[in-house]
């Protein structure tokens, strides 16, 4: 069928001897980049698990043209352009773009040649019009005098509001068209616009389409645009309207009107969804949905082919896109690091409340933790059952040594006490016998006294143990009162009943060495480390969930780039918390440190690093908020109680210690104390085995988070 000269139908010996022509010539074309078409899909499918969204999909983009990619919603057009850009990956079926498959080594789409305005507005909520601009000139490569010029251009013509002006607070029209000006600021010579001029006023629209059939005039520039609104696109050179992931006609809409004699090309597309529903019924009752046949090949139809076409022979694409590779430039680029973290120098400068709360935060956990964990109890109250009654009894004076912080004494008599101690109001009774001075004297100065005596001359203590830590630390003050008073009553005799294990000085650590001591550096490690989770693992989430991420992957950006350009941010941010961390630790808490500074430092932000390193992992694996949230926090308290931050690893029972030792705070937290407490240095095994594994996990992390969204980009 011809509607006019350039429209033919494909017939399947056409079809066969395309296939022939584009094996035969895939090399020389690869090699050279030369097509005539700035787009050429063939056979291309993509399925959404189940659901086969582009069904042996053909479609040609002639070079220097705009066509017009029309079809009702959930058709496929997003899909198709995706796929197209390289962000999606076809699951059959090839595609070339200005000459080459997206992402082919080398070439430059994604990258400057394509300038792609996803359908998702895509913007940076804190960049002003201008910062959005200047991020993507940045990585496009453009001088500060074009990119300048080009925004002062763009500005006008898009006639948006003043540069300065902030996206999150532009109108959804507003929006669209300066992402609108991202995709048209370098001058791409291939324009992929999805739905553009929606929510943008006729006049607005009208300009666009004007600009787009200027661009185009010179032949260079090709554009391929969905749209809703189907009469707009009779400005278009060719259009393609697609429905269920199949195109139903591709040429120029005057031609598909006149082959089914319509007025509008709204008709004509009507009439092309009944022709079409007509064959499908009669065909294949089950339409589209399920792709149940394994073979996408099986499933060609070829009486659903376009049946108007633009193929005469220069524009038969020569080319094979068969290319698994998705590499593009392995080094990573500087230029795109550097805008990357401009941006996002920029967005936390436009957020100070949220980066005075990342600064702060870090200190606020130590400090609740240096004064909440490890000190100990005060105020406890004990009741005392004191049965003497001379106010120079040895009771009195062994009772004044007693810790009157910690211990509050209430005096009672037996029955009370006893009482008290039964209804939760006393931790402990201390029970002193009427004659426990004479009794004590006996003990301490006859070498042999009856078991009465021992009995009478000894201090009955009663305690309520349900609580450890308050149990412990009343045998603890009971014990310093006793040799306080034995030093008082025997002075240099005192050694005379003395237990016979004499604790000399400590070789390392203070003998008044606390819990809090003990927690201070793996908790330190701990809080940089999940800090660290939590802002990047929502980072990436939201910034994928909103297009920024494809965006800037069409724009150029490898997934490596990405990834080291967060991590040199976030570096910023974590230096920034160690310092303050330190100083609160060191200073204000007097938690000592014997060590090398250097390294404590080293190992801290190396710790921030692994907390990065995973928060990318967990990003780039997941794509909603609150699944990576989870993600995030339901590995915290496994790793906090197993990696012997608040509770030493000898405790562990076995199958778990293995586990345990091989976290990332295991051995790095044993490292930090022994550098910070033993004043070891690299030389020692536990110091260099906790910055080994450290590292271990940091290139491990790394690797992992940037295959992963390699894979999913
Ligand atoms: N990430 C996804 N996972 C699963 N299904 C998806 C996904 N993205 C799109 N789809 C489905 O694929 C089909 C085609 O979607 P697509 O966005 O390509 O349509 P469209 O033609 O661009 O629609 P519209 O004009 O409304 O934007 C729809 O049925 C949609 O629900």
């Amino acid at each position: 069928m011809s509607a006019n000269g350039t429209e033919v139908t494909l017939t399947d010996s056409t079809e066969m001897e395309q296939r022939r022509l584009e094996s035969s010539t895939m090399k020389t074309d690869l090699e050279t980049g030369s097509c005539s078409a700035a787009i050429h899909c063939h056979d291309v499918c993509r399925s959404y698990g189940k659901l086969k969204v582009l069904n042996s999909l053909n479609l040609t983009v002639p070079q220097g043209q705009i066509y017009g990619l029309l079809g009702p919603s959930g058709c496929g057009k997003t899909t198709l352009l995706k796929c197209i850009v390289g962000t999606l990956k076809i699951s059959h079926g090839h595609i070339t773009v200005l000459g080459k498959p997206p992402a082919f080594p080398g070439h430059e789409v994604p990258g400057r040649m394509v300038g792609y305005m996803p359908q998702d507005i895509a913007l940076y909520n804190e960049f002003t019009i201008s910062n959005t601009l200047w991020f993507y000139g940045r990585i496009h490569g453009l001088s500060s005098k074009d990119t300048e010029a080009r925004i002062n251009f763009l500005i006008d013509f898009l006639d948006l509001p003043q540069k300065n002006s902030l996206v999150r607070n532009l109108s959804g029209g507003q929006r669209r068209r300066v992402s609108l000006g991202a995709a048209l600021l370098q001058n791409p010579q291939l324009l992929i616009l999805d739905e553009p001029t929606v929510g943008v006023d006729p006049v607005l629209r009208s300009k666009i389409w004007q600009h787009l059939v200027d661009i185009v005039r010179g032949g260079q520039v090709s554009v391929i645009i969905t749209t809703h609104y189907i009469e707009e696109a009779r400005q278009a050179n060719t259009v393609g309207l697609m429905r269920n992931g199949r195109l139903l006609a591709e040429g120029p809409p005057d031609a598909v009107m006149k082959q089914h004699n319509a007025a509008t090309l709204e008709s004509a597309f009507l009439q092309l969804c009944e022709d079409f529903d007509q064959m499908g019924t009669k065909q294949s009752p089950q339409g589209r949905l399920l792709d149940s046949s394994p073979s996408p090949d099986s499933m060609r139809d070829e009486s659903r082919e376009p049946i108007l076409r633009n193929s005469t022979p220069e524009n038969i694409p020569k080319y094979k896109a068969d290319w698994k590779v998705r590499a593009r430039h392995i080094i990573p680029k500087w230029r795109n690091i550097a805008a990357l973290m401009i941006k996002t120098m920029v967005r936390m400068r436009r957020m100070p409340g949220s980066l005075c709360f990342q600064f702060l935060l870090p200190v606020i956990q130590i400090c609740l933790m240096c004064l909440c964990i490890g000190g100990d109890p005060k105020g406890i109250d004990v009741a005392v059952v004191n049965n003497e009654t001379s106010p120079s009894a040895y009771s009195r004076t062994l009772l004044s040594f007693l810790d009157n912080t910690s211990v509050h004494q209430v005096n009672l008599s037996h029955s009370k006490a006893f009482a008290g101690i039964h209804n939760g109001e006393y931790w402990g009774v201390i029970e002193f016998g009427e004659n426990f001075t004479s009794y004590l004297t006996k003990r301490m100065w006859q070498p042999r006294v009856s078991k009465d005596v021992v009995e009478g001359g000894s201090v009955h203590v009663w305690l309520d143990l349900t609580n450890r830590q308050v149990a412990l630390m009343l045998q603890k003050k009971l014990h310093e009162a006793f040799e306080a008073f034995v030093e008082t009553k025997l002075g240099s005799l005192s050694y005379m009943v003395a237990v016979p294990i004499k604790f000399e000085k400590p070789i390392y650590g203070s003998e008044n060495t606390d819990f809090t001591t003990f927690v201070t550096p793996g908790a330190v490690l701990s809080i940089t480390f999940y800090l660290a989770v939590g802002l990047t693992a929502l980072s990436f989430v939201l910034e994928r969930k909103e297009g920024l991420l494809d965006r800037c992957w069409v724009a150029g950006v490898s997934s490596l780039e990405t990834m080291l350009a967060h991590l040199f941010s976030q570096l910023f941010v974590i230096s920034v918390q160690i310092i303050l961390l330190l100083i609160f630790i060191l200073l204000v808490f007097k938690i000592p440190n014997e060590g090398s500074l250097a390294l404590v430092i080293s190992l801290i932000v190396l710790q921030g690093v692994t907390g990065i390193s995973f928060g990318l992992v967990i990003s780039s694996a997941i794509d909603d908020e609150q699944s990576a949230n989870q993600a995030a926090l339901g590995i915290f308290y496994p790793n906090l109680i197993i990696s012997g931050v608040i509770w030493p690893v000898e405790c562990i029972p076995y199958p778990l210690r293995y586990l345990s030792l091989v976290l990332p705070q295991t051995y790095a937290s044993e490292a930090l104390r022994c550098i910070m407490y033993r004043g070891w240095g690299l030389s020692r095994m536990m110091v260099w085995r906790g910055f080994a594994v450290t590292l271990g996990w940091n290139t491990f992390f790394l690797m992992l988070a940037t295959v992963i969204l390699k894979l999913r980009t």
